[in-house]
């Protein structure tokens, strides 16, 4: 699989990102935001935690406006593979290629703590190499975590199997434990959990890891 991880001013988990992603055997080219072209064959594009552009406005707001972000809509708009993990979740919400919004979390406090997740659909790419209703720990680190949609949107997403991950117990707020998203067509998944910070033994934990494997496992077949 070939897949780019995109780095903006403040991304702090791009190389993580990168790392996780070679491990379980993609093939990773590093993207930086004023590039206005993804390298050819890109099956995945890979937004990063961190503070984009120092969270100015909102976080990611910014960086939905940069030169990379024009590429990054045209490849899920031509129906490719898009991970967007914490500020890139957020990224990804407010480019309108996953809906609702990260809002503040409910107690205001930056949370940074290992959370323990619920797979809530094993039918997609990312979390095929998972058992359903698998419990997983993965870390959080945000402070806009805090998920919302409206109740209709939140039906269709229920409605369409495309609720990724839920917090079990809850942690900051987010409508129905919301903790990761697909898209419609399911390529796209954003997540405020980093599971590059829980693929390697060395970090403290692997439950991240079967995202990555089964993500580049599933594109093989694709
Ligand atoms: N780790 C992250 O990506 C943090 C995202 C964002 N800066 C927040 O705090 O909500």
């Amino acid at each position: 699989m070939k897949a780019a991880v995109i780095t903006f001013p403040g991304s702090n988990c791009d190389r993580d990102l990168a790392v996780a992603l070679e491990q379980a055997g993609a093939e990773v080219t590093r993207v930086w935001h004023k590039d206005s072209a993804l390298p050819a064959g890109t099956e995945l594009v890979a937004v990063p935690g961190g503070f984009s552009y120092g969270d100015y406005l909102r976080c990611g707001a910014i960086a939905a406006q940069s030169p990379i972000a024009r590429n990054l809509r045209e490849h899920a708009d031509k129906g490719g593979y898009v991970l967007g993990i914490c500020n890139g979740f957020q990224v990804l919400t407010e480019l309108g290629l996953l809906p609702g919004a990260l809002m503040r979390n409910q107690g205001l406090t930056f949370l940074c703590k290992p959370a323990p997740l619920k797979v809530a659909t094993t039918d997609s790419a990312y979390t095929s190499g998972y058992a359903p209703g698998q419990t997983i720990t993965i870390p959080v680190a945000h402070h806009d975590g805090n998920f919302q949609i409206s109740e209709g949107e939140l039906a269709r997403l229920r409605d369409e199997d495309r609720i990724a991950f839920t917090y079990a117990p809850a942690i900051n707020g987010s409508v129905g434990d919301i903790a990761g998203i697909l898209s419609a067509n399911r390529r796209v998944l954003g997540m405020m959990p980093h599971p590059e910070r829980a693929a390697d033994t060395a970090l403290g934990g692997l439950d991240g890891r079967p995202l990555f494997t089964g993500l580049v496992e599933a594109l093989a077949y694709a």
